[in-house]
C-alpha cells in the first residue's frame, strides 16, 4: 500500500478548519459526450443502482448510455445558463455566501469549499487542495436535507475512499441530515409565504421530492420518513390542513416501482378532478437543477395544463435566499463546536510558539524544514 505524498509540513502555521458543501454533480457541458461521461460515473455508483454489477454493466453501457445521453443533453441545454449548469452555479454561490455569513458570526480561521460527488470539482480534488492549504479539520455538509444511502451515503463513501489513500488524515465531521432543522423549515416557510404574498394562494400545494426505488425503503433507507417529516413540519409552519397539500415523488428512473405517489400523474389527476391552481415546491433540492427547472417547471407544467389545469406555479428552491444562507451557517456552526475558528490572538501566539519547538525538534531528527 502506498499513500499519497503529503505536502511539506509547514512549521509556524495554525491549522485551519473547513466546511465542504457537497452536491450531486452535473455535466460539464450540455452536450451528448459530457452528459454521457457524467451519467457513466453517476450510474456506475453501486449506492445509486443496486443491481448485480455484471448485469448492470451491460444494461448501462449497451442501453442506458447510448439512448439517454442525447435525450438528457437536450434537456440540459434547455436550462443551461451563461455561467453554466444551474446546480453548480447555485452551489458555488451558496458556498461563497456561507463563508460571508460565518464571518459575520465571528468565524474567520476557516475555509468554505464546494465539491461534487460526480463530475467536477471532485471530492478527491477538493480534499487534496484543502490539505495543501493546511486544513486540519473538515465538516462535510451534503446538499441533501433528507438522508438517503443513494445520496448522503455515497458522499460518505467518496470521503472515506479518499482518506483511505492518505497518511495524515484531518479530523472529520459529517452532517447527516437537516430535514427537521428549525432554520431549514423556516427558510422553506418564508419562501412559500413570499410567493403567496406576491401571487395569492393555490387550491393545492404539491411538495415534490426526488424519488428512490421503493425497495430501498423496505431495506431500511430512512429517506421516505424524512421527506414526510419535512412535509409535516412545513405544513404545520404554514398552518395548512391535510387537504391543502400533498406529498409526491418525482424523477422515477427505470421500470421498478419507486416511492409513490408519482408527481407527474398525480398533478395531471388533480387537474382532471377540477383543481384549477397548483403550486409546486421541491423541498428536497436546495438548488434549482435539471429535476426542478426542466422536469417540474416545464414537463409537469405542460402535463397539468394539458389535463385542464389553469394555473401552475413553480416555487423556486432555496438557492441563495438569505434565510437559507443563515440556516446553513447555523447548521455548519453546530458541527464546528469546539473548533478554534474564532481563535483569539493569544492562542495564535501560543500555537506559533509550539510550532517553533516542533520545528526545532524535527530539524534535529533530520527532517527537511
Ligand atoms: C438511477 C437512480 C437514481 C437515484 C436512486 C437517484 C436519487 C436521487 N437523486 C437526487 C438528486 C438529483 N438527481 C439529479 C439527476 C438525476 N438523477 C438520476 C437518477 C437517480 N437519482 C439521473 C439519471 C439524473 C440525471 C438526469 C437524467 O438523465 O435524468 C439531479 C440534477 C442534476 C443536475 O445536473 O441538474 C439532482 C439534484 C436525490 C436527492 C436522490 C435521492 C434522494
Ligand atoms: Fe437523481
Ligand atoms: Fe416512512
Amino acid at each position: 500500500m502506498t499513500f499519497l505524498k503529503e505536502p511539506p509540513h509547514k512549521h509556524g502555521t495554525v491549522g485551519r478548519s473547513a466546511i465542504v458543501l457537497v452536491n450531486l454533480g452535473t455535466p460539464d457541458a450540455p452536450t451528448r459526450s459530457a452528459v454521457r461521461r457524467y451519467l457513466k460515473e453517476f450510474l456506475s455508483d453501486p449506492r445509486v443502482v443496486e443491481i448485480p454489477r455484471a448485469v448492470w454493466w451491460f444494461i448501462l453501457n449497451l442501453i442506458i448510455l447510448p439512448f439517454r445521453s442525447g435525450q438528457s443533453a437536450k434537456k440540459y441545454a434547455s436550462i443551461w445558463t451563461r455561467e453554466g449548469s444551474p446546480l453548480k452555479v447555485h452551489t458555488a454561490a451558496q458556498a461563497q455566501q456561507l463563508r460571508g455569513a460565518l464571518g459575520e458570526r465571528g468565524h474567520h480561521n476557516f475555509t468554505v469549499a464546494m465539491a461534487m460527488r460526480y463530475g467536477s470539482p471532485s471530492l478527491p480534488e477538493v480534499l487534496s487542495k484543502l490539505k495543501a492549504d493546511g486544513v486540519e479539520r473538515i465538516a462535510v455538509l451534503p446538499a441533501y436535507p433528507q438522508y438517503s444511502g443513494t445520496t448522503t451515503g455515497s458522499i460518505y463513501d467518496a470521503v472515506f475512499d479518499h482518506y483511505g489513500t492518505v497518511r495524515n488524515i484531518p479530523e472529520l465531521r459529517f452532517v447527516r441530515n437537516y430535514h427537521d432543522h428549525e432554520a431549514y423549515i423556516r427558510a422553506l416557510r418564508l419562501s412559500v409565504q413570499a410567493h403567496w404574498d406576491a401571487h395569492g394562494r393555490p387550491d393545492k400545494l404539491v411538495l415534490s421530492f426526488h424519488g428512490v426505488p421503493k425497495r430501498t425503503l423496505m431495506l431500511g433507507d430512512p429517506y421516505h420518513c424524512e421527506c414526510l417529516k419535512t412535509a409535516r413540519l412545513l405544513a404545520a409552519a404554514l398552518k395548512l390542513t391535510p387537504d391543502q397539500y400533498i406529498v409526491t415523488f418525482q424523477s422515477r428512473f427505470g421500470k421498478a416501482e419507486w416511492l409513490q405517489p408519482y408527481t407527474a400523474p398525480t398533478i395531471a389527476q388533480l387537474a382532471r378532478a377540477g383543481v384549477k391552481r397548483v403550486d409546486v415546491l421541491c423541498p428536497g433540492f436546495i438548488s434549482d437543477c435539471l429535476e426542478t427547472l426542466e422536469e417540474i417547471s416545464m414537463e409537469v407544467r405542460h402535463d397539468f395544463e394539458q389535463a385542464g389545469g389553469r394555473e401552475f406555479h413553480y416555487i423556486p428552491c432555496l438557492n441563495e435566499s438569505p434565510a437559507w444562507i443563515a440556516a446553513m451557517a447555523e447548521i455548519a456552526e453546530q458541527h464546528m463546536i469546539g473548533w478554534p475558528t474564532q481563535m483569539p490572538a493569544a492562542q495564535h501566539e501560543e500555537a506559533k510558539a509550539d510550532a517553533e519547538i516542533g520545528r526545532a525538534a524535527a530539524l534535529k531528527l533530520g527532517a527537511a524544514d
